[in-house]
Formats: C-alpha cells, structure tokens, sequence
C-alpha cells in the first residue's frame, strides 16, 4: 500500500535556530516558515532529492505537536510521512485491520496541497505516521 517516503517531521523549539542549524551547518537548502493554521503547527521544509525533512513548531495554543514537545523539550522526530495512491482505500483497508485514524478520519489538506491522513503510533511500533495522496 504504502509508496515512497515523503517526509521526515522533527518537532522543533526554536524554528530559527533548527532552519540554522539545517541551512548553516548541515548545508542544505531551507524553505521560509509555512504556517498551517489547520493543523497547528509552522512548517519548514527541507528538499534533500530523494526525500524531504519537515521542521515542525507548535502554532496556537491546541497545537498536536504540544504535548510531544513537552515531553522531548529538546525536540526529536514527530512523524514520518509515506505516499499512497488512493487515500481512502489506504484509510478503509487500515481501518479493516483495527488500526486508528486520528482525527474524524477525514483526510485534511496537507502542506503539499494533497489530502493526508494520521496514524496512531501506538498501532504503527511507536511511530506517528502521515499518509498523503501521491
Ligand atoms: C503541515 C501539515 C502536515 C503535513 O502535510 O506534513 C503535518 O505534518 S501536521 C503535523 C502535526 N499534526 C499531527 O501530528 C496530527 C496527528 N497527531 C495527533 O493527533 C497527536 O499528535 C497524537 C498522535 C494523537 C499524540 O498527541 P498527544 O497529545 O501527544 O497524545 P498523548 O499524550 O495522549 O500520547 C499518546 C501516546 O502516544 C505517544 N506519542 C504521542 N505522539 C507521538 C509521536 N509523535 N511519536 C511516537 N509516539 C507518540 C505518547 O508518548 C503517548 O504514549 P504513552 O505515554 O506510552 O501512552
Ligand atoms: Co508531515
């Protein structure tokens, strides 16, 4: 079901400092902050060719990134995001199995202007993942 990796998501404190450390240091090529007031967060994305990282920081006060900052103050990876090619077969044939939808189960337009989806990492070994229409 699932096709290439999209993203990788790190949750951030400072988004400056993390757009520095990617754009300075590590020498790659950083995007302006995006924010998704969707979804709560201010995104920066980073295009490495083969795949992408997105820096996440909370935007508003409900941001679901919130809680996981709280708990990794220093911040880590959030999520890791697969394409798929048909969003609700993806979504219908996850649910068969018991696994959770996050959300109403409705896919919500992502940060690439596709539909996406969120998949408890309680279900996935740990691992919060996005799924977004190829
Ligand atoms: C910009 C748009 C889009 C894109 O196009 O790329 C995005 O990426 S938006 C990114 C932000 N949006 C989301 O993450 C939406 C989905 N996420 C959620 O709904 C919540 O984050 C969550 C997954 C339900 C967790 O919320 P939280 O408040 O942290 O819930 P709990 O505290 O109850 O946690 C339950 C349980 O799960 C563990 N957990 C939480 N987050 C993660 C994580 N990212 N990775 C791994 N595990 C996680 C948490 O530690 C709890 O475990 P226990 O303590 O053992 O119960
Ligand atoms: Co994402």
């Amino acid at each position: 079901m699932i096709g290439r990796l999209n993203h990788v998501a790190i949750a951030v404190p400072d988004l400056d400092q993390a757009a520095a450390l990617y754009r300075d240091t590590l020498g790659a090529k950083v995007s302006a902050p995006v924010p998704q007031p969707k979804h709560g967060v201010t995104v920066i994305f980073i295009d490495l060719g083969n795949t992408k990282i997105e820096l996440l920081h909370p935007l508003g006060a409900d941001s679901p990134i919130g809680a996981f900052l709280g708990r990794n103050p220093a911040g880590g990876i959030h999520h890791i995001c697969y394409e798929v090619d048909d969003i609700l077969a993806a979504r219908d044939q996850l649910k068969a199995t018991g696994a959770r939808v996050l959300g109403d189960g409705e896919p919500k337009i992502g940060a690439h202007d596709k539909p996406v989806l969120f998949l408890h990492p309680k279900d996935f070994l740990g691992t919060l993942i996005e799924l977004e229409q190829a």
